[in-house]
């Protein structure tokens, strides 16, 4: 793997927890196995995260631009941080955003890149934005990289959509890569801490369907029954999916956005710093998210691109005013019909960590 060349990855330790998660072969499910349907739909009701394999996205060159990215001079980073107005796209540097109720400031570094500006959708087709030189030659590979986990999405949101009696089309049409949307790509930095540091805090993440290559464990994720948290173990060759946000309220609550976090790598791993790859797909931007699938109750909804900024700007640091805005920052977590899972239990408490 790239982003450690000459070096082996320390081994994702035995005795810690993890979730038993379903793998899903994208293959068999393109081709329409009825059983690799089955697991999509019962993964996105149970933890809302699954493993895929035989993805076809080509992500190593993500953890080249994360290590050269990250190991820029800070003055160079910070020309392109995000602030802390609701925009969600470029630099957040380490401490802008805090991880739980009383305001702590997490310990990860990420860069958002805008589908709409790489594919130069909309206001991007005559303004790109600017970037760091080690992201702007790669522009090509990103556009290869967003249209192969784009078309991961479509085929998990049209298999979603049958299992719920929605036309095959009517997720997919809400999330065309054509179409000005918060779509995006990220990659994140946090250095070695130990596992009982929260490096990023817990949530729901805010968009429709989510792609996430890891190397090293230290994502979590809450077991709906036990309601504590439980390691994603990476598996070689798997891309990590899960369900955010807006996809629960495009249909009314019948699936889980899974509540997880980042903690610092596990047993041996802890030496290491650790990347992620992500790609974060959002209903396009005008799309109103309200239930297809439920009778309109004459509420006014937000759009996709109101959810994300509302989200994006409550949970900066500079934003942070107590508990309150913590509450406010939060997802579909607290209003979905399921128990309530044990939100913001510091790291130190899970078990065997
Ligand atoms: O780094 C990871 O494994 C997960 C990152 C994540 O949850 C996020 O960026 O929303
Ligand atoms: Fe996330």
């Amino acid at each position: 793997m790239p982003s450690r060349i000459g070096e082996s990855i320390p081994p994702f330790p035995e005795n810690v927890p993890t979730a038993d998660i379903f793998t899903v072969d994208f293959d068999r499910l393109r081709e329409g196995d009825p059983e690799e349907a089955r697991k999509v739909y019962e993964a996105s009701k149970g933890y809302g995260f699954f493993y895929l394999s035989n993805t076809h996205v080509d992500y190593d060159f993500m953890f080249d631009l994360a290590n050269q990215t990250f190991n820029l001079d800070p003055d160079e980073k910070m020309k392109y941080e995000m602030g802390n107005t609701g925009s969600y796209f470029g630099y957040k540097m380490s401490g802008s955003n805090y991880v739980d109720s009383k305001g702590t400031p997490d310990k990860s570094e990420f860069y958002n890149i805008s589908k709409d500006d790489v594919m130069r959708n909309g206001q991007y087709k005559d303004h790109p934005l600017e970037h760091p030189e080690t992201i702007k030659r790669r522009r090509a590979e990103l556009e290869e990289f967003m249209a192969s986990c784009h078309r991961v999405v479509l085929m998990v949101l049209r298999t979603l959509g049958e299992q719920l009696g929605l036309a095959p089309d009517t997720l997919p049409d809400l999330h065309r890569l054509d179409r000005v949307g918060g779509d995006q790509a990220r990659v994140t930095h946090a250095p070695p801490v130990s596992a009982d540091t929260i490096t990023l805090g817990e949530h729901t993440d805010f968009g429709s369907v989510t792609v996430l290559f890891n190397q090293l464990g230290g994502l979590q994720v809450i077991n709906p029954e036990s309601q504590d948290y439980k390691y994603v173990k990476p598996q070689p060759g798997c891309a990590i999916i899960n369900l955010g946000d807006a996809l629960v309220k495009l249909v009314g609550g019948r699936l889980y956005s899974g509540v997880h976090r980042v903690v610092g790598p596990p047993g041996e791993q802890a030496q290491s710093p650790r990347h992620s790859v992500v790609y974060f797909s959002r209903p396009n931007g005008e799309v109103k998210l309200k239930s297809l699938l439920d009778p309109d109750d004459g509420e006014e909804a937000m759009t996709a691109d109101d959810w994300i900024a509302q989200r994006a700007k409550l949970r900066r640091t500079a934003n942070f005013q107590g508990e309150s805005t913590y509450h406010a920052s939060r997802g579909t977590e607290h209003t979905k019909s399921r128990d309530k899972p044990k939100l913001d239990k510091p790291a130190r408490e899970v078990e065997a960590v």
